[in-house]
């Protein structure tokens, strides 16, 4: 089942040049607590977010097209990394219509620039420029939203507990029309398995995240917004207050829909530790310690194809496998 646009996930206003950004006014605080209850109520939010300007959105996915229409497949598939999610994929039998690329710390030029030479003689200099301003200014938001998650806790003075050191992985997508009135999965449903996400898309919808009730949300977002989503280690470093929501892309119609996303991958050897403040007689502790690489790596093995998405991470690191059926509604995918 899916519920259109009577239902939508909260909309948080960061605005620019506004007080409310400058950590430990008052401003400051209510955004930290809307934050925190649409993380934990929903999973994600949107953010309106002007700071990022239209223009470098519509460059952004002008590039984005050119990438996709006009380099040929051989030099696509040299877009490869041994680290899971992070590669060249083409459309396949199980995603017909999804054609996605990774780029690695992608708020470091250097990275941007070997990718773009990979795919083109000249290294399209005008591309890793704009690419690399996007994902400078979407990390940037990133570390205002992890800033916040941290504040709403109460846990600024704690830093070594909260703070991880990460690298942005931007992911560039295409998914192709069905050109039919038919609806058809872009992106099978799952939970993020990096800490956290966030998403741009333009102008074609086709996000939905999984209701409390098993029921698909279809998110209409603005064109001044991105989506923020919780992954499942930030679910599990915050002891299961935050939820890693379930969401996946349905697409329907003639018109192709192309997005990005930058995800914050912690970097190797990062352990992922629930702080004890999250720990007491009520929310005894639901995770043991556990390497974040090593938990990326499982998720991508032969064992987990056959784990649910959502119950990945408590196979590989809950204290208590009961745990995992009270925490989450099954949906179908
Ligand atoms: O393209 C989108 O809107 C969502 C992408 C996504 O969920 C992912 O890559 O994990
Ligand atoms: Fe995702």
């Amino acid at each position: 089942m899916v519920v259109g646009a009577e239902f939508q996930i909260p909309a948080i206003e960061f605005r620019t040049g506004s007080p409310d950004l400058d950590r430990g006014t008052e401003g400051w605080y209510q955004l930290c607590k809307k934050v925190r209850e649409a993380c934990e109520t929903y999973g994600c939010f949107q953010v309106v977010y002007g700071k990022i300007s239209r223009k470098i959105r519509d460059e952004t996915f002008g590039l984005l097209k050119e990438l996709v229409d006009e380099v040929p497949l051989e030099r696509k598939q040299k877009n490869v990394n041994p680290k899971p999610y992070h590669s060249y994929f083409g459309p396949c039998s199980q995603q017909s219509l999804y054609e996605g690329f990774g780029i690695e710390d992608a708020s470091n030029y250097d990275s941007v620039e070997s990718f773009a030479q990979l795919m083109w003689p000249d290294g399209h200099p005008y591309f890793c420029e704009t690419m690399n301003t996007i994902v400078k200014q979407m990390e940037e938001l990133n570390n205002i939203i992890w800033l916040m998650i941290i504040d709403s806790y109460g846990l600024e003075e704690k830093s070594e507990s909260a703070t991880m050191s990460y690298k942005t992985l931007l992911r560039m997508m295409k998914y192709m029309a069905p050109s039919s009135e038919e609806y058809r999965r872009g992106l099978h449903a799952h939970t993020d398995k990096p800490a956290s996400a966030i998403i741009c898309e333009h102008q074609i919808p086709g996000l939905e995240i999984a209701g409390k009730d098993g029921q698909w949300i279809k998110l209409s977002l603005s064109p001044t917004s991105f989506v923020f989503v919780v992954g499942d280690p930030l679910m599990a470093w915050s002891n299961g207050r935050m939820k890693a929501v379930k969401h996946r892309v349905m697409m329907n119609g003639d018109k192709d829909r192309y997005s990005i996303a930058t995800f914050t991958v912690p970097v190797e050897g990062m352990i992922i530790k629930t702080p004890d403040e999250f720990v007491d007689e009520q929310h005894p502790r639901l995770f043991k310690d556990f390497d974040f690489m090593d938990f990326l790596f499982f998720s991508f093995s032969e064992q987990a194809k056959h784990i649910e998405s959502a119950d990945q991470i408590y196979t590989f690191a809950s204290l208590s496998p009961l745990i995992s059926d009270q925490n989450h509604a099954h949906v179908d995918n």
